[in-house]
């Protein structure tokens, strides 16, 4: 019990701790950092299961804040040791205007960033994405690419461009120095679509599935390959390459790291299928009844309408020119940096990963969509 207590010295810091991926960090993080003495989740809007992890050896702090707001921010990160900035407003559906896409992906890590510096706190994880990267918007295929696969990163669209931004500030600020005259010490993780438990996106489609009476429609040719990754491993990836910063500055600070794991290779549409299929739910083929022309043009359609209702309700469905061209676009990766740089090996196994996606999906079952 002494030597426990006498180890646990660390403060880490969640942002977007309540989220599907943060969520998933937060409880890594108390499960496999054994050095953590108080971890704060730090969310706009804070989750009733925190309350379930104030009994463990840990202190566990939740912060309901705004990334936006610079003094929260500063007040959440003075004393932490140790940063992981995993909030962000994930939106590819018109949901929420470009310029609050901005202020949460971009000004949010500037804010955080400065916390760090005014603070003294040396370590800061940001999760990017692959989107950082592509697809582009003019649809090239990124087929089994690394960190160092040259690629044309040309984007349009406000999410891809706020998370390439908010990168690029991360990386810069990798050797600043902080409060106490140390440096900081910066990476950024990108992962591909994440799935797991928690998915928004899978279960809209498993209850959009049970709505058209246990069928999805094919709507992306199954040769288009796209990355995924399970969060499980994506936030053990985070909880690694935290612990690493600390002890390896020069060979970590700086660098950006793909999120990648032993999930295969698959067309979106096929991918979900390995979860939703054993569901009772079944892909039809309809590649010869849609053609691509006629999609494209209901996603412009799609995009014109939410536009016109715009004063009068929020319509954002899945189809829209952008997320078509992504679900359109080959994306995947093959690299081993992480392993070769802080020794990351999937914790799941690709069969651990799909029969635990799936149990979820099958506690969805019934819910409210
Ligand atoms: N879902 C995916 O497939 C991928 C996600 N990412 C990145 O991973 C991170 C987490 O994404 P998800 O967990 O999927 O999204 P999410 O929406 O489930 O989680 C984001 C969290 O950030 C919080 N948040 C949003 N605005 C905030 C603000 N102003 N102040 C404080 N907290 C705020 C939300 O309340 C939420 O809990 C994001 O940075 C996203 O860009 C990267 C690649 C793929
Ligand atoms: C919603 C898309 C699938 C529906 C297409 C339709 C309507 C033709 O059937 C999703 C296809 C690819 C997804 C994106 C991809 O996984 C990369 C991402 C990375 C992120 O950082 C955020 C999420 C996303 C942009 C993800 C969003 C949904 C898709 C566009």
């Amino acid at each position: 019990m002494a030597e426990a207590t006498e180890i646990r010295k660390l403060v880490y810091l969640v942002t977007g701790g309540c989220g599907f991926l943060g969520e998933h960090v937060v409880r890594m993080l108390l499960q496999r950092e054994p050095r953590l003495s108080e971890l704060r989740v730090f969310d706009l809007h804070l989750g009733p299961w925190l309350e379930e992890l104030k009994t463990g050896p840990v202190r566990v702090t939740a912060i309901q804040g705004d990334v936006t707001q610079a003094h929260e921010v500063a007040a959440a990160v003075a004393g932490a040791h140790v940063v992981i900035h995993t909030a962000g407003l994930v939106d590819v559906f018109g949901r929420a205007s470009p310029e609050t896409i901005y202020e949460v992906n971009v000004q949010g890590t500037k804010n955080v960033i400065e916390a760090c510096v005014q603070t003294g706190t040396r370590f800061l994880v940001y999760t990017s994405s692959m989107e950082v990267v592509g697809p582009n918007i003019k649809g090239h295929p990124f087929y089994r690419g690394n960190e160092d696969t040259p690629y044309e990163a040309v984007h349009k669209h406000p999410y891809p461009c706020s998370k390439a931004q908010a990168e690029q500030l991360v990386l810069e600020a990798n050797g600043r120095e902080v409060h106490g005259g140390l440096p900081l010490v910066t990476c950024a993780l990108r992962p591909t679509g994440i799935y797991g438990e928690g998915h928004q996106i899978m279960r809209d489609f498993y209850h959009q599935g049970l709505r058209l009476g246990g069928r999805l429609f094919r709507a992306i040719p199954a040769s288009v390959e796209h990355g995924r990754v399970y969060v499980g491993n994506v936030a053990w990836m985070h909880v690694l390459v935290a612990r690493e910063l600390q002890r390896q500055t020069a060979l970590l600070g700086g660098q950006v790291y793909f999120c990648y794991d032993e999930s295969p290779y698959k067309s979106y549409e096929d991918f979900n299928m390995e979860f939703l299929g054993p569901c009772g739910l079944r892909l039809v083929e309809t590649r010869l009844l849609v053609p691509y022309w006629l999609l494209m043009l209901l996603a412009a359609l799609n995009a014109l309408l939410q536009w016109l209702l715009r004063p009068l309700l929020l319509y954002a469905p899945l189809l829209n020119p952008y997320t078509l061209a992504v679900a359109n676009t080959t994306f995947t990766v093959s690299t081993d940096k992480a392993r070769r740089h802080f020794g990351y090996e999937p914790l799941f196994s690709w069969e651990d990963s799909r029969s635990r996606t799936i149990r979820w999906v099958r506690a969805v079952e019934g819910s409210a969509p």
